[in-house]
């Protein structure tokens, strides 16, 4: 979804003798811009949210200004924030480059995700200092309030972010830093990222699992059983716990679009063998080359596309012998193009980061 203008943007100046503090979502209206794909500006009335706006005034930034330029704008309680997905896996980005402490908690973060009393969305972003020589720190908060150590089709939205905030055009790479260490995303010359997401991790108490490893270390088409059913599962960190299934152990080649996730789905996020919880991949396999998936993901549901899930759905196809090195991993949300490299056992990650909108929401 382009945009096509985001010249102007409509700003509610609230007067604080009438805005009374406000949790956001407990109150009853907040009136927040955005812009949207189309020449105007669009201000909504979210039934959730309360500021009391004495006038609504229009802000027609400078041509020269960039899209992110109302991000500096410091308006006591104001979080501007820009929308991104990546294949429709969706992120409140945060511009928080001048502090190492997140600007929203993880219960706020949880009240903003919502799609029906916040903003909406899979998870919240931080763009944070870097760390160790590297360029930023990324941290995510999921739907949940909950923290993983990383996000794939979250960090490709990341460097399109960092991209537009630092006003750079054509082919970036930058060095990041995350709860799953270094992460080099690079923005290719057709605006999709490719992620350098580093090596998968194998074995069985560092994934976490408790299951009991049975190739190496690793747990490779093992059996779990979960509410009665004997499902063969491979595990695999990519930074942030994966279980990937093909199939049970009765055989029936899997058709994932005929499971309904939100009733299985929590049974293997809440399983016991996973003490961190665990995201979960269901897998048909299309040819050696092309897989297609649905997930579950652990503190944010059954969502578009998960992009370290199509990594570890990857190692887990080769493991088992299903797949190639490279494959195009179709999600409900679009094709992610993964390749788990033999020279350096790193996996490499390419797909789409777009913008949805940008905003300004009031947090008390
Ligand atoms: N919910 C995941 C984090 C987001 C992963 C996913 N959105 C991706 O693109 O990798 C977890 O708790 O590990």
């Amino acid at each position: 979804m382009a945009i096509t203008t985001t010249r102007s943007l409509s700003v509610t100046p609230v007067t604080r003798r009438s805005a009374t503090p406000i949790n956001p979502l407990r109150s009853s209206s907040l009136s927040y811009s955005l812009t949207r794909p189309f020449s105007s500006n669009l201000t909504l009335k979210v039934p959730s949210f309360r500021v009391s706006a004495s006038s609504m005034s229009s802000i027609h930034a400078p041509e020269s200004a960039s899209r992110t330029s109302f991000l500096d704008r410091r308006e006591s309680g104001f979080l501007h924030f820009v929308k991104y997905h990546g294949l429709g896996n969706d992120f409140i980005l945060v511009d928080n480059r001048n502090s190492t402490e997140p600007r929203i908690t993880p219960e706020q973060a949880e009240k903003l995700c919502d799609r029906n009393f916040g903003i909406g969305a899979d998870g919240v972003i931080f763009a944070m200092p870097g760390v160790n020589g590297t360029d930023y720190t990324m941290r995510i908060f999921n739907s949940d309030g909950s923290e993983p150590e990383m996000c794939g089709n979250g960090v490709r939205c990341f460097a399109r972010f960092i991209a537009e905030l630092e006003n750079l055009n054509g082919k970036q790479s930058f060095t990041v830093h995350t709860g799953a260490g270094l992460i080099v995303p690079e923005i290719q010359d057709d605006g999709k990222v490719k992620v350098d997401m580093g090596e998968p991790i194998l074995k069985a108490s560092d994934v976490p699992t408790s299951l009991s490893a049975n190739k190496d270390q690793s747990v490779v088409k093992s059996e779990l059983d979960v509410d009665g059913v004997k499902w063969n599962v491979t595990c695999v960190s990519m930074g942030n716990p994966h279980c990937v299934t093909f199939g049970t152990k009765e055989g029936q080649n899997l058709k994932v679009d005929k499971l309904n996730l939100a009733e299985i789905g929590p049974k293997f996020e809440h399983h016991s063998v996973f003490p961190a919880r665990t995201n979960t991949e269901f897998v048909e396999i299309i040819s050696p080359s092309q897989l297609k998936m649905r997930v579950w993901e652990r503190g944010a549901g059954a969502t578009l596309a998960c992009g370290t899930g199509a990594c570890a759905v990857v190692v887990a196809a080769v493991l088992e012998g299903h797949a190639e090195r490279r494959c195009t991993v179709g999600l409900p949300g679009g094709p992610l193009d993964i390749e788990w490299e033999e020279e350096d056992n790193h996996v490499y990650m390419t797909g789409p980061a777009e913008v949805v909108f940008y905003g300004s929401v009031l947090l008390n």
